[in-house]
């Protein structure tokens, strides 16, 4: 990927430099003279663009990511307690299309003054982000898809950590000191209290009929897989903080992707695509079943599953989706023949890993737009699957099961797709909507997706503590 990062070039004068504690996280504020390494860019003449000085610096050990979030609107991004935890905003693009937003963060990114970074072999993601969350259909949502660059980004990986300060050129030198500090000093996580739950705009019956019309349609030929999902509205006695579920999610799914992204709040299982050092992964889940309190029927039930031929297919047409949206921008690409039974807390799932080689202009976004919708959260075909989504589900799914994850200014990145998560409503945060999908295919049961779709709302049920 194109990239004018210039590391510890255009920088003149004096800095001074001061380390402070902010929860155990060194904190600092330097002031540089910049001399103008770039014009104002806009594209095309319509856009303005932040021009973006960044700094990254190795910082100790800042403890648990998901204890960092000094407020309800930072982000987080955090998997086996390595990740991300972001605050403040720099910029905020409403994009209205994946690959729309992957050339605004490509011409961005360009733009960017690197004062400092860290020694060595940086771990992807520490230097220039931004996170990001995306519609499902842009066609069927009034939302918006965002990407955001905070202030100030707190990572560790791979036994390192570190700090990065973003700031505009064209701002003040450096994020205030009166912005939002990590850990102490930081505004208390209140709990949601007492919450209750509601069906969404179709009841439970409702929505085993609208299966059942599904799986007719599939019999009538044109289709063979359509992914459906259902909402819950939980309603909560206080405003719902997503830090109050990020914690919990974290805790309990430590396998999953804990992502916080604009008021999207979740644990995925399932990576569309992660890029690191020109590798590109991507971990297809389709094919589920329940998991009991018994560890010897669970072995069963993954015996079962993983020769389900029901499950199988489903899988297969997940997989075909994304081997072939992937290929054009990779080479050496391995599909593995069978997948395997990845286990978690409340479901097993029928998971593959696809890895290959990425070109090097296939950054993880250009990537998460060619891949996304996958037919483990649309079907197959995608067009005839996505529209009889839109006649039949009865559900604006607004972000979820979109791609929500971060990118850096090397086009590396990590873009799950939203899933076992829920929105919480901007006007009035004590709700949030809960969502959980199914595929389904010609063998389908009804009932039995919808008692899946009940097994994939636990983790979020569970968070918000009922
Ligand atoms: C749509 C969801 O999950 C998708 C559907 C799956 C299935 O039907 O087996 C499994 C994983 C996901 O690809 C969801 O969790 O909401």
């Amino acid at each position: 990927m194109a990239n004018a990062v210039c590391r510890g070039q255009s920088i003149t004068g004096s800095r001074e430099r001061r380390i402070s504690h902010a929860g155990g996280v060194l904190a600092e504020r330097s002031r540089a003279t910049l001399s103008r390494v770039s014009t104002n860019l806009s594209a095309g003449g319509a856009v303005d663009r932040p021009r973006l000085h960044v700094a990254t610096e190795e910082i100790p050990d800042p403890g648990r990511l998901s204890g960092l979030l000094p407020e309800p609107g930072a982000l987080a991004w955090i998997r086996r307690g390595e990740g991300m935890i972001a605050f403040g905003e720099v910029a905020r693009h409403k994009a209205t299309s994946i690959a729309e937003a992957e050339q605004w963060w490509r011409e961005t990114s360009a733009q960017v003054v690197v004062d400092r970074g860290l020694d060595g072999d940086e771990p992807a993601g520490a230097g220039f982000v931004a996170f990001g969350s995306f519609c499902f259909d842009h066609d069927n949502t009034p939302s918006e898809s965002v990407l955001i660059i905070p202030q100030v980004v707190i990572g560790r990986r791979g036994g390192r950590a570190w700090r990065t300060t973003i700031s505009n050129v064209g701002g003040d030198d450096w994020p205030s000191e009166d912005g939002p500090a990590a850990g102490a000093g930081a505004l208390p996580v209140q709990s949601p209290g007492a919450v209750s739950f509601a069906d969404g705009k179709l009841s439970g019956p409702e929505w085993e009929s609208m299966i059942g019309e599904t799986v007719r349609r599939i019999n009538a030929g044109k289709l063979g897989k359509v992914v459906m999902a259902r909402e819950l509205l939980a309603l909560a006695a206080n405003p719902i903080d997503p830090r109050w579920l990020v914690a919990r999610l974290a805790a309990d799914y430590p396998a999953c992707w804990t992502y916080h992204v604009d008021g999207l709040v979740g644990a995925t299982p399932e990576m569309l695509i992660r890029r690191e050092s020109g590798l590109a992964t991507s971990r297809v889940l389709a094919g589920t079943i329940r998991r009991s309190d018994d560890a010897d029927h669970d072995l069963a039930l993954a015996a079962a599953l993983s020769q389900s031929s029901k499950d199988l297919q489903e899988h297969e047409y997940a997989v075909d989706s994304v081997a072939r949206a992937l290929a054009p921008y990779c080479s050496g690409m391995n599909v593995p023949d069978a997948p395997y039974v990845l286990e978690l807390p409340n479901v097993l799932h029928l998971a593959t890993d696809v890895t290959a080689v990425a070109g090097p202009d296939a950054s993880s976004l250009a990537m998460a737009a060619a891949l996304h919708p996958s037919a483990a959260v649309c079907g197959t075909p995608t067009d005839a699957a996505r529209a009889t989504i839109a006649e039949l589900e009865q559900l604006d799914r607004n972000r979820y099961t979109g791609p929500v994850g971060w990118i850096d200014a090397d086009g590396d990145g990590e873009w799950a797709i939203a899933l076992r998560c829920g929105r919480i409503d901007p006007d009035d945060p004590r709700q949030i909507r809960l969502y959980a999908g199914c595929g389904i295919v010609a063998e389908s049961d009804p009932a039995a997706e919808l008692a899946e779709s009940v097994a994939k709302l636990v983790p979020m049920r569970d968070a918000l503590g009922s």
